[in-house]
This record gives C-alpha cells, sequence and structure tokens, in this order.
C-alpha cells in the first residue's frame, strides 16, 4: 500500500486537542477558511479541493514533501493565487479573489519566502513599510513594540537592509509583517535557510508572536519542525491533503514518523 492510501486509510486523526507548544485553550473559533481549493497553473492542476481552518490564536503547519503544493496553499491565502474553484473566507469576509494588498487592511500580514526586502533602503525604512495602514502615532508605537521582540535588529536599523545576513532579513520581513498589527501572519516557508541556531531563534519569535494572540498559518517540509512548533497540522502530498491533527498527533502518527520521520516499522 502506497504511504498516501495509507494515511488515507488512517485518517482523520482528529482534533483539536493540545499539543507541545503554547497552547492556552483547545478549540478557537475559525477565523481562516478555505474550502475546497483547486489550483491549477495553466493547464496543470496541482491542487485538488483543499480544505483548512485557522482558529483564532492558532498555530497551523501546512507540512508536505517537495512540490506537493504547500507554497500554493500559502499563496492562496495571500491572495497571490487565485483558486479555479473553492472559497477563501476570513473572519467571515469573502477573500478569494481579492487581492494580496487587501489582506493587511483585513488584518493579515504576509511574510514571503526569501524576504523580499528592498536592498537598498534602510532596515528601519523596509520595517516602517508594514505599518502603512495605520496613523502614523499608532505605526511609532507599533514600531517600538515590534522592534522589542527583535533586539538583534536594533544596532543595524540604519543600515542597507542588502547589507543584513540573511537571518536578519529573514526577521526584518517578520517584524515587518507585524508591523500592520495583523491578527493571521501567512509565513512562506519561514524556517528555509535558517541555520540550526537561527530556525531555534525563529520558533522562539514565532511563540513570542503567538503568545500575544497572533495566528500563524505557516508551511515547513520538515515534520519535526512544522509539528512541534504548531497546535494543528495539515499535510499535503501531490496537492492533496491526507492527514490533518493536533501538531502532537501529527507527531505521533506511525505514517508520519515512517515515512517523514524516518523510523523503522515496530
Ligand atoms: N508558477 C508556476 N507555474 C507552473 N507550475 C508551478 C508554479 N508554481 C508551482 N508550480 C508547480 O505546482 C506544484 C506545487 O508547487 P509548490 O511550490 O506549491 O509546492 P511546495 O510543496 O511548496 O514545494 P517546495 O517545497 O519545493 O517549495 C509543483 O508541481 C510545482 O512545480
Amino acid at each position: 500500500m502506497s504511504s498516501r492510501a495509507a494515511l488515507l486509510r488512517s485518517r482523520p486523526i482528529l482534533g483539536y486537542a493540545t499539543s507541545t507548544w503554547a497552547i492556552r485553550s483547545s478549540w478557537r473559533l475559525p477565523m481562516l477558511e478555505m474550502d475546497g481549493i483547486d489550483v491549477r497553473y495553466g493547464a496543470t492542476q496541482v491542487l485538488w479541493d483543499v480544505s483548512l481552518r485557522v482558529g483564532a490564536g492558532e498555530v497551523v503547519a501546512v507540512m508536505g514533501p517537495n512540490g506537493s503544493g504547500k507554497s500554493t496553499v500559502l499563496k492562496v491565502a495571500m491572495g497571490l493565487k487565485t483558486p479555479s474553484a473553492g472559497r477563501v473566507v476570513f473572519e467571515g469576509a469573502d477573500l478569494t479573489r481579492a487581492p494580496a494588498t487587501a489582506r493587511p487592511g483585513a488584518g493579515m500580514s504576509i511574510v514571503l519566502e526569501r524576504r523580499r526586502l528592498f536592498p537598498r533602503m534602510s532596515l528601519r525604512e523596509n520595517i516602517e513599510i508594514g505599518g502603512f495602514v495605520l496613523p502614523r502615532a499608532e505605526a511609532r508605537a507599533q514600531m517600538e513594540g515590534v522592534l522589542a521582540l527583535f533586539p538583534e535588529l536594533v544596532p543595524h536599523l540604519e543600515a542597507s537592509a542588502g547589507r543584513l545576513s540573511g537571518g536578519q532579513q529573514q526577521m526584518a520581513a517578520i517584524a515587518r509583517g507585524l508591523m500592520a498589527k495583523p491578527r493571521l501572519l501567512l509565513m512562506d516557508e519561514p524556517l528555509l535557510g535558517l541555520s540550526p541556531a537561527l530556525q531555534t531563534r525563529a520558533f522562539q519569535l514565532m511563540a513570542d508572536i503567538n503568545a500575544r494572540g497572533v495566528a500563524i498559518l505557516f508551511n515547513e517540509q520538515n515534520a519535526a519542525l512544522s509539528f512541534r512548533l504548531s497546535h494543528r497540522g495539515y499535510l499535503l502530498e501531490s496537492g492533496r491533503v491526507v492527514l490533518t491533527g493536533s501538531g502532537t498527533d501529527m507527531l505521533n502518527h506511525p505514517e508520519i514518523r515512517r515515512v517523514y520521520l524516518g523510523e523503522a516499522a515496530a
């Protein structure tokens, strides 16, 4: 039996039970709902009937192997890709066809893969841009609050963003995303290319951000990283959700352990 067939047979894991990390309650009201999402690039369909939920204050991981469609799911949530079928609803508003630029005003911020800072602008200016939806005084106060989360960036605020290390750029991209006071942070591969030490720092940051009440939807290829960090997770294979459950349930699922964590079958 293929791994996918085995997973399908064993689903659902069920549950919104607690995971190992930063849990405050066991069930949250739906905040972001993606229902029945199909996506095509030209003639090629890459997502089939993907449904996913993020509750208020939850951290939710989309995990899967290369090419399984993780980034495409995030792009649909971000408004960077319009699905050919299905709906994206955020706090009751249908955003399926709303562009990415409408997300910050609605309460969602986007942190893109590979940072995407403006290299010639200073780090401070790059972060400030994220607060464009706020009145000036509020943006100033928010900048102070955001920088308190990123003490390692403070000495470099006047440096050109292009001169920062990859890890600093990633932190800056997250800081910029927080400037709009999001209730939901959408993060495309936030751990990609970070050293183990920086991954640990990014984990801690995501926990700190979530502890301030911000929900997070992110994607990641590594099962251990994905599910240790999340209240709930989704496993994608070949453009379909094949498994979902709490972070703990996902980590403990025998197929995840065998296929994605490399453990020998008992
Ligand atoms: N712009 C595009 N045009 C055509 N096909 C695309 C495009 N972007 C992604 N694809 C295809 O869609 C499928 C899903 O890609 P996606 O990047 O969403 O997967 P992923 O799970 O995030 O992969 P990775 O971990 O390698 O980033 C892949 O087959 C990919 O080749």
